[in-house]
Formats: structure tokens, sequence, C-alpha cells
């Protein structure tokens, strides 16, 4: 018997051996040279694009600097991500732009887009992705304010279903000074002066 085949069904990793029986119940076959070696390629990926499940967006956030007088919003923006959708399990994928007012301490800004990634690689809904974001700069650096706007395309509504390539998903979440009643919201206002680059 050729030691090679029936390799993924037997295989440790119990994501592989799923994998492997999923391509046997689509109607393909497993053993075939070309996906020989997929259900150990997908345990690998899988274990890579879904990683933030296990990091903890917090840690990310432990280490600020001094204010040095910032008083204004800082923003980082198109900082690009790629997640899971978590109905269908496939990619959504676009950009995020986030603000903040410093209170005493200020963040490395590296650290915005880690914590981006933390949240994305996770089976996600953009609107969850968004909040957290928000709740965690807030909860750990304590800014006057921070206001986050996600905007990606949906494969699960472009390669599937209702087939609409090209739409785009907007999401926005705030938290203090960029959240308060008051309209307009001054605050709010300037960020997307500062976001479309007028400011
Ligand atoms: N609010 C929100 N909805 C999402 C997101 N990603 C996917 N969806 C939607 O999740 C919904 C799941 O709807 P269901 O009716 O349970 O599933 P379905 O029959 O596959 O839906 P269709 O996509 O309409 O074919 C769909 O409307 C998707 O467009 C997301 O990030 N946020
Ligand atoms: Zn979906």
């Amino acid at each position: 018997m050729n030691t090679k085949l029936k390799h993924q069904s037997v295989a440790d990793d119990p994501i592989e051996r799923h994998f492997y029986e999923i391509i046997q119940l689509i109607g393909e076959d497993p053993e075939r040279e070309g996906l020989i070696e997929t259900p150990k390629r997908i345990a690998k990926m899988y274990r890579e694009i879904f990683s933030g499940l296990h990091e903890n967006p917090e840690e990310i956030l432990q280490k600020t600097f001094p204010a040095e007088g910032t008083k204004d919003i800082v923003i980082v923006q198109d900082i690009p991500f790629y997640s899971v959708c978590e109905h269908h399990f496939v990619p959504f994928f676009g950009k995020v732009h986030i603000g903040y007012i410093p209170n005493e301490r200020i963040v490395g800004l590296s650290k915005f887009a880690r914590l981006v990634d933390v949240f994305a690689r996770r089976p996600q809904v953009q609107e969850r992705i968004t909040n957290e974001i928000v709740n965690t700069i807030q909860k750990v650096v304590n800014p006057l304010g921070v206001i986050c706007v996600v905007e990606a395309e949906h494969m699960c509504m472009t390669m599937r279903g209702i087939k609409k390539p090209g739409s785009l998903t907007r999401t926005i979440a705030k938290s203090g000074v960029f959240d308060s009643d008051e309209l307009p919201n001054y605050y709010e206002e300037r960020f997307f002066k500062m976001l479309n680059k007028e400011i």
C-alpha cells in the first residue's frame, strides 16, 4: 500500500483531518496531487488568519508615552485589514481609520495597526471590529475620545448570494468627546475634514 495515501485522513491535526473530509464531501479527490497537501495548508492558514483569537488586545496598548502637549486629534488612516465574515467564512477587507484626542498619554502609532489585526484575525462582523477598536482604546488609554471608521468590501456579497461587487460598507463607532449629544459635533466634523485632508 502506498503509505502516502490517506495521509491527511489520519493526520494528528484535527483541522487537517476535517478539511480532508470536506474536500471529499464536496465531491473532490483529496488524494490527487494538487490537493494532497491542501488540508495541511488550510490548517496552517486558519491558524494564521484566526490567530487574533489567542491574543489579548489590551496588552498591545500597555506601553504609552507622555502626550507632549498634544491637544488636537491624532489620526491614523488607511490601515488595511483582512478579516473573515462569521456568517459565511469568506473574506471581507478594506481600510480602518482611527482618530483620538490624547489625554495625558499618546499611543505608539504602530499599535493601532496591531490592534486592528488582533480583531480582524477572528471570525467577525464589521460592526463588532469597529466597536471593539474604540472600546479598547478608550478603556486602556483613557483619551478624551476615540472615533473609528471601517470601510470594507464583503466577499459574501460579491462572489456569492446577492453578488454586488463594488458595494462598500462603512461603519463608525465613537466615544468621549466624539460621542456627545451636541449636534453638529465639532470633533466628529473635524475628524472627517482631516480624513479628507481638508485640514
Ligand atoms: N451586519 C453585518 N452583516 C454581515 C456582515 N458580513 C456578512 N453579513 C450579512 O450576514 C447576513 C447573513 O444572512 P442569512 O440570511 O443568515 O444568510 P444567507 O442566506 O447566506 O444570506 P444572503 O447573503 O442574503 O444570501 C447576510 O445578509 C450578510 O450580508 C457584517 O460584517 N455585518
Ligand atoms: Zn458573509
